[in-house]
């Protein structure tokens, strides 16, 4: 184990996805000093710095930790029940969630944190060293208040989803008030973006309207659960909003489409498309048209949507795997989606972002000169392998801001 203040260097590293237009994205045959949480020094193992420490990785692969953009750790319970049922044919219906609500209600603030401490560990044992949560199984303004408490203690950004469903106990005109109101007003110091579940049988445009426009009054950056159930207008009014991203994404139109790719024209930020390969399997929905939108000049994510309804795993390799084989992805750009396209979607791929506590942090998803440390070794020589060799855990050490994790 080494920590974050010395300098370290890894050589022996035979293929470094850095995702730094500077070397194209990559280096072969190279070598990488950390100091201090960040990146020092990227480059051909040749031309290697000393360092007070020096860790040989025999020819592995280094890459980018993954930045999980769209996950739902702070819960209770289990629907294995459910889970079963959709195997069996019963469509999945935004209603399961108010199972998952009832029982986070009932757990203790132990139980809350001990399964996010579990899920987290979890993660990056897999390779993950950003995770963004989301609130959204509470959905009384105590329980909100109290899983983004729970949130800011486990994870790297924290996103408020009052908007998720109308809970069974109350009526959709009274919850939306409550909502945009005095939830909103509780929740935004310890959130940094607001999210909506844009759905039938969850929320429709007029009321989406009404979250993003209050999220946006309050200085919060805006995200959607958008077109997964059925088409819809989520992406359409993501674009309008200006949010950072739209997630699932499982029907889109050839206008949805084109709307997220030209929301990037002109050299501003766009909405990134997050697209969530584990989550259509586990709903047997259509795949998200990732080749589509990354063929029409979109920026394209790929997250874990880790959550106990739709898609119950932590593993961003599954999800890197299950775009190259099944969504048209190339290896390279599924990884990229699954660190920059994720931390472009979370905003942290800049430096000087601020985490869930106010601390600004180097920009991270990309790994270059005073970036953030955060990294992973697989037990393979070129990241090909990650969906070659499908489902195998592949990752073999972790640094998050320079302190190696496993
Ligand atoms: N679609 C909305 N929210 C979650 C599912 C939550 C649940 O079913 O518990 C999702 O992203 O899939
Ligand atoms: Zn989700």
């Amino acid at each position: 184990m080494t920590g974050a203040q010395e300098s370290v260097l890894l050589d022996g590293i035979s293929e470094l996805t850095t995702n730094d237009e500077a070397n194209g994205g990559r280096v072969t045959d190279a070598a990488l000093v950390m100091e201090g949480g960040r990146i020092a020094w990227v480059g051909a193992a040749g031309n290697a710095p000393a360092a007070d420490q020096r860790i040989a990785l025999g020819d592995r692969a280094v890459l980018p930790g993954w930045v999980d953009s769209h996950t739902h750790m702070v819960f209770a319970g289990d629907r294995t029940a459910e889970f079963e049922a959709r195997m069996a044919g019963r469509p999945y219906s935004a209603g399961g969630i108010n199972v998952t609500v009832e029982a986070t209600r009932a757990a203790s603030d132990e139980d809350l944190e001990a399964n996010i401490t579990r899920l987290v560990a979890e993660a990056r044992r897999g390779g993950t060293t950003t995770i963004e949560t989301k609130t959204g199984y509470g959905l009384t303004v105590a329980d909100e208040v109290r899983a983004a408490h729970v949130a800011r203690r486990h994870a790297d950004a924290v996103t408020f989803l009052g908007a998720h469903v109308v809970p069974e106990d109350q009526d959709p005109a009274g919850y939306l008030e409550l909502v945009t109101g005095p939830m909103l007003d509780a929740v935004a110091p310890l959130a940094s973006a607001v999210d909506a579940f844009c759905e039938t049988g969850a929320f429709d445009e007029a009321a989406t309207r009404l979250v993003l426009e209050t999220a946006r009054e309050h200085g919060l950056a805006r995200r959607l659960h958008g077109n997964q159930l059925g088409h819809g207008p989520g992406v359409r009014l993501a674009v309008e909003y200006e949010a950072l991203s739209v997630d699932h994404l499982g029907f889109l139109t050839e206008h949805d489409v084109d709307a997220l790719a030209s929301s990037w024209a002109g050299g501003t930020r766009g909405t990134v498309a997050t697209v969530l390969p584990a989550c259509d399997l586990s709903t047997k929905m259509p795949l998200a048209p990732a080749r589509r939108l990354l063929d029409a000049g979109a920026v394209v994510a790929i997250a874990s949507n880790c959550n106990p309804g739709t898609s119950f795993t932590t593993s961003m390799a599954f999800c890197v795997a299950t775009a190259v084989l099944q969504m048209g992805m190339s290896v390279r750009e599924a990884v990229r989606a699954a660190t920059l396209g994720g931390a472009i979607a979370l905003g942290v791929h800049t430096d000087g972002w601020r985490d869930p506590h106010g601390v600004p942090q180097p920009a991270v998803g990309v790994l270059r000169a005073g970036a953030r440390a955060d990294l992973q070794v697989l037990d393979a020589p070129s990241v090909t392998h990650l969906a070659y060799r499908p489902a195998v855990p592949l990752t073999r050490a972790v640094w998050k801001a320079g302190v190696q994790e496993i």
